[in-house]
């Protein structure tokens, strides 16, 4: 297990992206009671069910719907994974198919991972995280040497803190989408799949279009248990096209 790796500074990151003068000023949409309805019975349902959050809710449906666990989920990335309840849902997917899966979780904060699980702390817009995952499948190998990347699935539920300026949360979420995209271009194999939460915004199409650039089928899900005034969205790659997709091609 991999723990307690500081985070390199977001600066270092050569792809990081800069973010300028797109930042803009808008003003954030009020809860309402049904949804607030809605957040609460899943969060007991959460309890009931030991999931460390309501999150696990969203990953379940989107299963459900997509099969993105299946008996080639060997070698499974969980980017966001803090408090832990997506990875406990790829656990129990995964066990319930039979297969011993490596399972690592990666967060900016640290959080220790379920039993069946490892965790890195690190930023996706680090190369050095990017690396760490590198090495944590090297040292945990569970694929043929047939295939010529080590992980099957990337799940990633990552989020910036929030600030409540639409443009601001939209931007910070597509250059943490950037970098999974990148991890998923170096890391994820020929056929291998992806979610990853985002945003909505005016980038919601160019996102798409990368993750066409890359995934046999793309689609776009909001699962139910996501608050309704909430812009958070889901997109899922299925089947990845190639072993190696070019970065360049993805962001030109
Ligand atoms: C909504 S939470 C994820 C919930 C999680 N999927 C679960 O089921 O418990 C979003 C997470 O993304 C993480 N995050 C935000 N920016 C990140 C980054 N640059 N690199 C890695 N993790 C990041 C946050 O620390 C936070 O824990």
């Amino acid at each position: 297990m991999i723990r307690g790796i500081v985070p390199t500074t977001l600066g270092n990151a050569s792809f990081i992206r800069k973010l300028g003068s797109r930042w803009k000023s808008k003003s954030v949409s009020s809860s309402r009671w049904l949804n607030r309805q809605k957040k609460d019975s899943h969060t007991k349902e959460s309890k009931l069910q030991n999931f460390r959050s309501r999150a696990a809710f969203k990953l379940i449906e989107i299963d459900d719907k997509y099969r993105l666990f299946n008996r080639k989920s060997k070698n499974i990335v969980d980017l966001g994974f803090a408090p832990g309840a997506w990875t406990q849902v790829a656990i129990e997917r995964t066990k319930s198919l039979n297969i011993n899966a490596n399972i690592i979780g990666v967060d900016l904060i640290n959080c220790s991972p379920p039993e069946g699980a490892s965790f890195i702390q690190g930023n996706i817009l680090s190369k050095q995280t990017h690396n760490n995952i590198k090495e944590f499948f090297n040292n945990n190998k569970n694929h043929s040497e047939c295939e010529e990347k080590p992980v099957d699935l990337i799940i990633s539920d990552m989020m910036a803190n929030t600030s409540g300026i639409k443009d601001n949360d939209h931007y910070a979420s597509m250059e943490l989408c950037d970098g999974a995209l990148i991890l998923a271009s170096a890391l994820l194999n020929k056929n291998g799949s992806m979610v990853m939460k985002f945003y909505t915004g005016k980038e919601d199409s160019l996102l798409k279009e990368k993750l066409q650039k890359m995934f046999h089928k793309v689609f776009k899900m909001k699962p139910s248990a996501c608050r309704d005034e909430s812009r958070e969205m889901y997109y899922i790659g299925v089947r990845k096209k190639n072993n190696t997709i070019d970065t360049s091609d993805l962001f030109s």
